[in-house]
């Protein structure tokens, strides 16, 4: 079957097991430079311990793997890519051109890391939004479960270096070029599934799925991509948490912000729970009336999904320098997506929050300034 897609304090939330921990020679070295990491919830409202650690063993996993597969592309890299480099360039080139387009302020960060990087994320970039379109795309109509299962093998052949068409051969290059897990690769594309076959969601911890299917996985995607500074001495599993923390944060910015929208299309990706808490069911979302009931509600929501942001603030400033800039540069921009919310007094039944262009380029020099600070080493 053929896909054609148009383009057109700690204690932490994840589970811990106890403290996470320096290295020892770590602490004996730089026991100077420690300081105590900011206190951190327990728990986030509404998500059960269970619903952390479901969610935790699989970053727990792609960190394990993390280190053979390091090792296994140190080894390839020592073989010459198997893929023409005028075809390759262009793939890429392609891959470029469509991060640029459909992604202005990420493409725009991209062009601050090394060649090698930006390139590898304008693959990834690409593939995730081909998977996305294939359920919200204009050619969602023809999605069926026979499609996601195609697109999977399609995946496993991209990392076994069989790419089916030229936007697939750079992400079997990056594959190449990166230790790239599969894992959040799959994730996604389950996250594509639980779309389809769910319009609404009971409680918080089932949306942190959904926001870990479809966002925190792009976090474990890119981390590998980014790098982590040589002089972090956070662990690896502490960063990929962070990174993590940016994609739900992402994600549940995205639903705040496109509540009317969704609900045009019969979706509400709002906790049912809390929206009955609050005295309000769908019926409130679909009368698109703002009400107190209704801005009291969101400001709950607004609270949380800043909280993921700070949390993943800290593991920003442990990415390798040059990745720093469009991490840092994403995360203060959706942020202000959150305020643009308030901004328009919680409509986003009506309205759909926005960033103006020159509070756009703004954020650039200030993500710039966060992006010089040094990793700090926090002891957990
Ligand atoms: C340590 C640390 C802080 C590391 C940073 C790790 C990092 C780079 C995290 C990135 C997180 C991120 C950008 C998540 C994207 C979340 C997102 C917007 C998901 C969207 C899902 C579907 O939602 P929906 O259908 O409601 O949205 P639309 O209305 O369709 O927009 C997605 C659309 C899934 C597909 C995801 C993408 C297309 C984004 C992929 C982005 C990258 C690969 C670039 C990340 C790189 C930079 C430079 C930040
Ligand atoms: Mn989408």
């Amino acid at each position: 079957m053929c896909i054609t897609l148009s383009l057109s304090s700690k204690p932490c939330i994840g589970v811990c097991n106890g403290s996470l921990q320096l290295p020892k020679s770590m602490v004996t070295t730089a026991q100077t430079e420690v300081i105590t990491a900011p206190k951190r919830p327990n728990t986030f409202p509404g998500l059960t311990k269970q619903g952390i650690s479901d969610i935790d063993l699989r970053v727990q996993e792609v960190v394990r793997r993390q280190s053979w597969t390091n090792s296994l592309v140190r080894e390839v890299n020592c073989r010459k890519s198997r893929f023409e480099p005028m075809f390759i360039d262009d793939a890429y080139e392609k891959c470029r051109n469509i991060c640029a387009e459909y992604a202005k302020t990420f493409y725009l960060g991209t062009l601050l890391m090394t060649k090698e990087r930006q390139k590898a994320i304008w693959a990834i970039y690409v593939w995730c939004r081909r998977t996305d379109e294939l359920v919200d795309g204009p050619n969602a109509e023809y999605m069926s479960p026979a499609v996601l299962e195609r697109w999977e093998e399609r995946l496993q052949d991209i990392f076994e270096g069989r790419p089916y068409d030229m936007l697939d051969a750079a992400l079997s290059d990056t594959v190449f070029n990166f230790p790239l897990d599969i894992k959040p690769f799959r994730d996604m594309i389950e996250g594509m599934r639980m779309d389809t076959r769910k319009s609404r969601y009971e409680s918080f911890q089932e949306l942190y799925l959904y926001c870990y299917y479809v966002a925190g996985t792009v976090g474990l995607m890119t981390v590998p991509v980014m790098g982590i500074a040589p002089e972090s001495s956070v662990s690896a599993y502490t960063i990929y948490n962070a990174a993590l923390y940016l994609g739900i944060g992402n994600q549940l910015t995205n639903i705040l912000r496109d509540v009317g929208e969704d609900a045009l299309r019969g979706r509400v990706y709002l906790p049912q729970d809390e929206l009955a808490q609050f005295g309000l069911t769908d019926k409130d979302v679909f009368s698109r009336k703002v009400t107190d009931a209704w801005r009291d509600f969101m400001k709950e929501q607004i609270i949380r999904a800043r909280s993921f942001f700070n949390l993943a603030e800290e593991g920003a400033s442990q990415l390798d320098k040059d990745s720093r800039w469009p991490v840092w540069s994403s995360l203060i921009l959706y942020r202000k997506i959150l305020d643009a919310i308030e901004d328009n007094d919680y409509d986003n039944l009506t309205k759909r929050a926005y960033v103006g262009r020159t509070k756009k380029l703004l954020t650039l020099p200030l993500a710039y300034t966060r992006a010089l600070s040094k990793p700090s080493l926090y002891l957990r």
